[in-house]
């Protein structure tokens, strides 16, 4: 479902991702796990078909990101932490509108809006103004808009993020229901525990470069550590002391 083949990118002399290259199938919700700085957005974005590579390919289902952008756009969904309602809109009408933009009939829209109604319970979104949301409705229509066309790729960037409690329950069962699914979702974050949950598979990117990728517990079992966090770590500062010259 998802290729990427020794993709690298700078921002003029500073490079972000360096020689990537993994690949994810349609069923599995795919972690993608880094710190702060760590190239996770850039990766995302030039799936997006928002940033181009600097060198290297990405492909969705067999599309180009680069040589079929609108295509790619139309199979991939995509929460980035923006939320960008319009406040004047109730969820309904929000939901409609980027349903059309898809190409949606009204009829279309309206029983897909249903769906997302009875899976991430967007009850007392659909008939309020955004301007009254809390955050954890706000992001509940945020996810619902992301995958209005039913997308093959749900990209997730830190969608978890500011979310309480139950909101937060709420989007982690929404992944978990994709999982065995015919979609992929792509899980970005810097919070091992949700990965942990949620994640078939992971790759760990360090300042551009693909580190691992793995099962959770394949991870585990190569660090012989206890938990991801710690794996994590002692990944990172294997990788530290491999750079420094002797
Ligand atoms: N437009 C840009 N121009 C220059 N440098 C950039 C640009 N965008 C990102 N970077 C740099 O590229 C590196 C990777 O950034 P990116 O946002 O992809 O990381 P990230 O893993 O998503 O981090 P975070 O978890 O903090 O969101 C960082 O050092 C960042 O400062």
């Amino acid at each position: 479902m998802l290729q990427i083949e020794h993709l690298s990118k700078t921002y003029g002399s500073f490079q972000a991702l360096r020689d990537v290259s993994f690949s994810a199938q349609a069923g599995e919700v795919f972690g993608l796990l880094g710190p702060n700085g760590a190239g996770k957005t850039t990766l995302l974005r030039v799936l997006a078909t928002l940033l181009r590579p600097s060198s290297g390919t990405a492909s969705v289902a067999g599309h180009d990101v680069q040589r079929e952008p609108e295509r790619v756009r139309r199979l991939i969904g995509v929460v980035n932490g923006g939320m960008g309602l319009y406040d004047r809109l109730t969820g309904r009408e929000i939901l409609r509108y980027f349903a059309g933009l898809y190409g949606l009939t009204r009829a279309q829209a309206d029983a897909r809006i249903e769906v997302l109604d009875a899976s991430l319970d967007l009850e007392g979104t659909l008939d309020r103004r955004a301007a009254t949301f809390s955050t954890g409705m706000k992001q509940k229509v945020v996810i619902a808009r992301a995958v209005i066309h039913d997308p093959a790729v749900l990209v997730l960037d830190e969608a978890a993020s500011g979310l309480d409690v139950m909101a937060r329950r709420a989007l982690l069962d929404f992944v978990l229901s994709y999982r065995g699914s015919e979609r992929l979702v792509l899980y970005s974050t810097h919070v091992m525990s949700e990965v942990e949950e949620v994640c078939d598979r992971v790759a760990v990117l360090e300042r551009g470069e693909l580190l691992a990728v793995d099962t959770v517990g394949g991870l585990l079992r190569r660090s012989g550590q206890p938990n991801l966090e710690r794996a994590f770590f002692a990944m990172v500062q294997a990788r530290a002391e491999q750079a420094v010259p002797a």
